[in-house]
């Protein structure tokens, strides 16, 4: 279970709460209007931003003041951070040690690890030598073996193609259930959010709200999250 403890988090002016708890296992949009601070939720979730108050607990425990590395989570943030020195196979193996000492068995696992993605053999490839959508790929393949309960997805497929970005969200959610992985995903795509994410959580006017079930809140949305939708609704000017 990830508990936010009567958060609060200050970026300048900007302020947030969130005061809930994401059950282990969890699927969860975070829809909001742009702004809103879906982005800075996830950056304290993963230690980029101190809290002003509040704690963050994983289980339990209290991670509020542990350094990014070692928090109980992977992100996947849109700019992918692959690394353009380091091979396809090296930006992976970086989700097995920082410092690349990989033994064999490592290096068997990285192989697997890409055929699973549909990148076999590609591993020799610098980051430059791929398509976006194969770069997108390796990011998700160093998250797939890093294996941490915890998945956080700031939008990192939203450079692609609707059907590649569907099919990225599909690899993404079919890796959580088979780890039993938390995801916590930004969307900006009701669709996305209803075929992925059972339940969301609405972050609005300086406070993100229990996670609610998805369909019920798409189906009747307030109006702060009708109108980001875009969406007019009878009886409302
Ligand atoms: N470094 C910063 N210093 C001060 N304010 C910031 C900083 N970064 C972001 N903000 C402000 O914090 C607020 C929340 O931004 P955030 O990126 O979390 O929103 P978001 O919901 O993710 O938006 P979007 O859907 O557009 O990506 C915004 O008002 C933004 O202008």
């Amino acid at each position: 279970m990830l508990t936010l403890d009567n958060l609060h988090l200050q970026l300048g002016d900007f302020r947030l709460e969130a005061d809930l708890a994401i059950t282990t296992g969890a699927r969860v949009a975070l829809m909001g209007p742009s702004g809103a601070g879906k982005t800075t939720l996830l950056s304290a979730i993963a230690g980029f931003l101190a809290p002003r108050s509040g704690r963050i607990l994983w289980n339990g425990a209290d991670i509020t003041a542990t350094p990014p590395g070692e928090r109980p989570l992977s992100i996947l943030f849109q700019d992918q951070n692959l690394f353009p020195h380091l091979t396809v196979a090296q930006n992976i193996g970086l989700g097995l040690d920082p410092k690349l000492r990989l033994s064999a068995p490592d290096r068997d696992r990285i192989e697997a690890t890409l055929t699973r993605v549909g990148l076999t053999g590609l591993g020799p490839r610098k980051p430059a030598q791929l398509s976006g959508g194969q770069q997108s790929r390796v990011a998700l393949a160093r998250a797939l073996l890093r294996a941490r309960p915890m998945l956080l997805l700031d939008e990192p497929f939203a450079a692609l193609g609707p059907a590649l970005k569907g099919e990225m969200l599909a690899l993404c959610a079919e890796m959580a259930r088979e780890q039993g992985t938390t995801v916590l995903m930004v969307s900006h795509d009701p669709q996305d959010a209803r075929a992925l994410c059972p339940e969301t959580v609405l972050v609005a006017e300086g406070r993100a709200l229990a996670p609610q079930p998805t369909g019920a809140l798409l189906d009747d949305p307030p109006p702060v999250l009708a109108e980001y939708l875009g969406q007019t609704r009878r009886g409302q000017v």
